[in-house]
């Protein structure tokens, strides 16, 4: 994707000896929802993030893909790749991140994280819609969806199924959020789309087998 010409930040001064991860325990906040659903939030996570969102828009090969919609054949407005984990991750720092997130979680979760769904948002129009990562044993069982951010900060927005009050969590460059419990059945969530000139934004999201 070499056309969303990136421009790296000044901030980032980890660049040159590239990415690394911050520690998880006695930082990670969580967020208690409704139901049983839960919020887990770490601003920073990732240090170094520029090297890794360059490695990510250019090499991973993005598809573009197609969904029907009132009978309109659309495209879906975001670009995707899927890793089902067998293959190696575009950048190492991912595959260390999968490795202390199921190290972090094991207890809790009762199963390592397996999977990585990428996803390219080029820019303000590209979003996703409200849903609950329910293919799967999501659709029934409490689990976890982790995601780690990179580039422009876009918000993730979470309501209750049933109404009620929505949260919103920032998810900046290195940020990591983890849904937990029963936020999948019981709440949506949602990237939305802006007017506000916003530069491409790669979440990749480590999910348990089984729940997409
Ligand atoms: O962009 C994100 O971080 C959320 C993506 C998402 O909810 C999904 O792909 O299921
Ligand atoms: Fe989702």
């Amino acid at each position: 994707m070499t056309s969303l010409a990136y421009q790296p930040s000044m901030l980032d001064l980890d660049d040159e000896r590239g990415a690394r991860l911050g520690p998880l325990t006695g930082r990670i906040r969580r967020h208690e929802l409704t139901h049983g659903a839960w919020v887990d939030h770490l601003a920073g996570w990732v240090r170094g993030s520029d090297a890794v969102l360059r490695t990510l828009l250019n090499d991973v090969r993005w598809r573009a893909e197609r969904r029907t919609m009132y009978d309109n054949d659309v495209a879906v407005p975001r670009l995707l790749c899927w890793y089902d984990g067998r293959e190696r991750l575009p950048h190492p720092v991912l595959t260390e991140a999968r490795n202390r997130l199921t190290e972090h979680y094991l207890r809790e979760l009762g199963e390592p994280f397996v999977t990585a769904g990428l996803c390219l948002y080029r820019d303000g129009r590209d979003s996703v819609a409200w849903h609950g990562d329910t293919r799967g044993r999501s659709s029934y069982l409490d689990t976890m969806v982790a995601i780690v951010s990179f580039g422009s900060p876009r918000p993730l927005l979470l309501r209750p199924r049933g109404g009620g009050e929505s949260r919103r969590f920032l998810l900046g460059h290195g940020d990591l959020v983890v849904m937990g419990g029963s936020c999948q059945r019981t709440w949506e969530h949602a990237v939305p789309k802006t007017t506000r000139p916003v530069g491409p934004r790669v979440s990749v999201q480590f999910r348990p087998v089984g729940v997409a």
